[in-house]
């Protein structure tokens, strides 16, 4: 059913117009407790909302939003298996990746708990092997570097990973070669050697065209140096589709499995995360999964009114629908998660960036908000401009690891105090009595200050979510994951979505197929016709 439908959503519709007119900072006068009222916890992780632009009683009617969406009846129907993709007829359980042994998951009506640990143990003795110099190249030196190609979901994942524990990283080197654009395989290879390079090709189709093109080229760059022998000690495989890594010239012995049941935006937990084990070992990918684990049981478990999915989903859909926000910002306040934006936005964008609902009509309503973002300090220096005085329809969440991952305790203390200060100046912002005041101290006067007062007020009023993380190691990271897995899971119920299918991408893929044919271009259009002969011409 539409949500606009729900007799929760014409209430909120109420809500929003009682709380239009009032600001932020006059919430928290009203209430000393707000602070402690708007706040959840689960797994280290501690969630201040209180700088969203609610109350309790729209808070309240955001929760009887998700009880007339069913949200406790999609959850059970995910975690047991049922194929909520229902457009591939998939169930959709990345949260049995990271169930630990005895905990058992059925996808499908299948058990999937034993296979699931069965490739991970074989995952485990390879990364063993490799880690400890055990397993070599093909000229018996040990491996230095891991290359792991793959795009989109068999690439952000991992390469997001390694980036935020990179400091921990005890293993061969890893790298990512994901774009088409030949220069980042190019620029890859120009740093490593081929006898201590070992190659992951991951893709869960292994049909994808960068990932295959990528490969190829990597595969001609080692035998060109070590002979085509070398090649089943230095490729392996992360696929579903072992025929097609047999076709490639990889042993599907050398194959790591995953499963149609695996998103490839939900498959970091999976075979996928091979590049990590690697660098960081077994352990800490427990770690991990034990975190998102985690993320798991409380998302089941805790009720609506505590639980941090339900909570940053709601207060999601509250902001995109009820405040006008279109845009969702995502500002880490750590320099190992620069990468995490990108993570989310295949996340969030390729789940719910959709235009029909579950029937397949058309939604009545606006469904996933743009999500950007970069890390802070840096994004202060960019676009924070924009979210203080420019127009009022960006949501922030700000996410910040407490304890420094480096040995300087002042410049953990100033980034603690840039992410603090930024969330307050949205919330409260500055009034013109106050630019006064100040203009004046400073001994300005008459015409010059009152043309000086409007540059410099800030309206404030604007949401943000803060997210404490104590640290930024295996285990929060696992659960911050889960977190926002689960966020956009909870969004795409309420706006009755399948955000499992990703049908949107397919025809930019065919339409490249048929500029690459040169019998098929003739049937492009005018423009895309003009652009190729002009960039042929270029090319002379
Ligand atoms: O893992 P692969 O099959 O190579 O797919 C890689 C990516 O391809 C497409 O872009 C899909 O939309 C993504 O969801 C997927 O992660």
């Amino acid at each position: 059913m539409s949500p606009t439908s729900t007799p929760a959503w014409q209430d909120l519709r109420r809500h929003a117009a009682r709380l239009a007119e009032v600001h932020l900072s006059a919430l928290f006068a009203r209430d000393p407790a707000r602070a402690q009222r708007f706040a959840a916890e689960a797994c280290g992780l501690y969630l201040d909302y209180s700088k969203q632009r609610i109350d309790a009683g729209a808070l309240g009617t955001l929760l009887h939003l998700a009880e007339q969406q069913d949200l406790a009846g999609w959850r059970r129907r995910l975690f047991a298996g049922e194929p909520v993709n229902h457009t591939e007829q998939r169930a959709a359980l990345h949260m049995a990746l990271r169930a630990p042994r005895g905990v058992s998951f059925v996808a499908n009506g299948c058990e999937v708990s034993a296979a699931v640990h069965a490739v991970r143990d074989r995952m485990y003795a390879f990364a063993a092997a490799v880690r400890s110099g055990e397993r070599r190249g093909a000229r018996g030196a040990r491996f230095e570097a891991v290359v792991n190609i793959g795009i989109g979901g068999s690439d952000f994942g991992p390469r997001m990973v390694c980036a935020a524990l990179a400091p921990q990283i005890d293993g061969p080197r890893p790298w990512f070669v994901a774009n088409v654009d030949g220069a980042e395989l190019h620029d890859t290879l120009a740093r490593l050697r081929p006898e201590t390079t070992l190659f992951i090709v991951t893709s869960k189709t292994f049909s994808t065209q960068e990932t295959l093109a990528n490969a190829q080229r990597a595969r001609e760059w080692l035998v060109a140096a070590l002979g085509e022998a070398a090649v089943s000690k230095h490729f392996v495989a992360v696929s579903t589709h072992a025929a097609r890594v047999a076709a490639f010239g990889i042993d599907p012995a050398h194959m790591f499995e995953f499963w149609d049941w695996v998103g490839g935006r939900y498959s970091v937990w999976s075979a996928v995360g091979l590049s990590i084990v690697l660098a960081l070992g077994p352990e800490r990918f427990d770690a991990l999964l034990a975190g998102a684990h985690a993320l798991d049981r409380h998302f089941v478990e805790a009720p609506a009114e505590r639980n941090l999915p339900v909570l940053m989903g709601l207060l999601g859909i509250w902001n995109t629908h009820f405040l006008g926000c279109a845009s969702q910002v995502v500002v880490p306040y750590a320099q190992r998660l620069e990468l995490f934006c990108g993570w989310l936005q295949q996340l969030e964008l390729e789940s719910n960036g959709k235009g029909v609902n579950r029937a397949g009509l058309p939604v009545d309503h606006a469904t996933t908000p743009v999500l950007w973002g970069s890390v802070g300090t840096n994004a202060q220096h960019a676009y924070f401009q924009m979210l203080h005085q420019g127009p009022a329809v960006h949501a922030v969440d700000f996410i910040l690891p407490v304890e420094a991952g480096h040995p300087y305790p002042e410049m953990q203390r100033m980034l603690v105090a840039n992410c603090l200060a930024q969330s307050a100046a949205l919330m409260r912002g500055k009034t013109a009595t106050e630019v006064r005041a100040e203009l004046a101290a400073q001994g300005l006067a008459g015409e010059a200050l009152d043309a000086a007062v409007p540059h410099r007020v800030f309206p404030g009023n604007r949401p943000s979510n803060t997210l404490l993380l104590p640290r930024l190691d295996a285990y929060h990271l696992g659960a911050l994951l889960a977190l926002y897995e689960h966020r956009t899971f909870v969004q795409s119920v309420i706006w009755d979505i399948n955000p499992f299918d990703q049908w949107g991408v397919e025809l930019g893929k065919q339409l490249a197929q048929q500029i690459l044919d040169p019998a098929r271009i003739e049937m492009m259009d005018a423009s895309t016709k003009t652009l190729y002969q002009r960039i042929g011409a270029m090319n002379h």
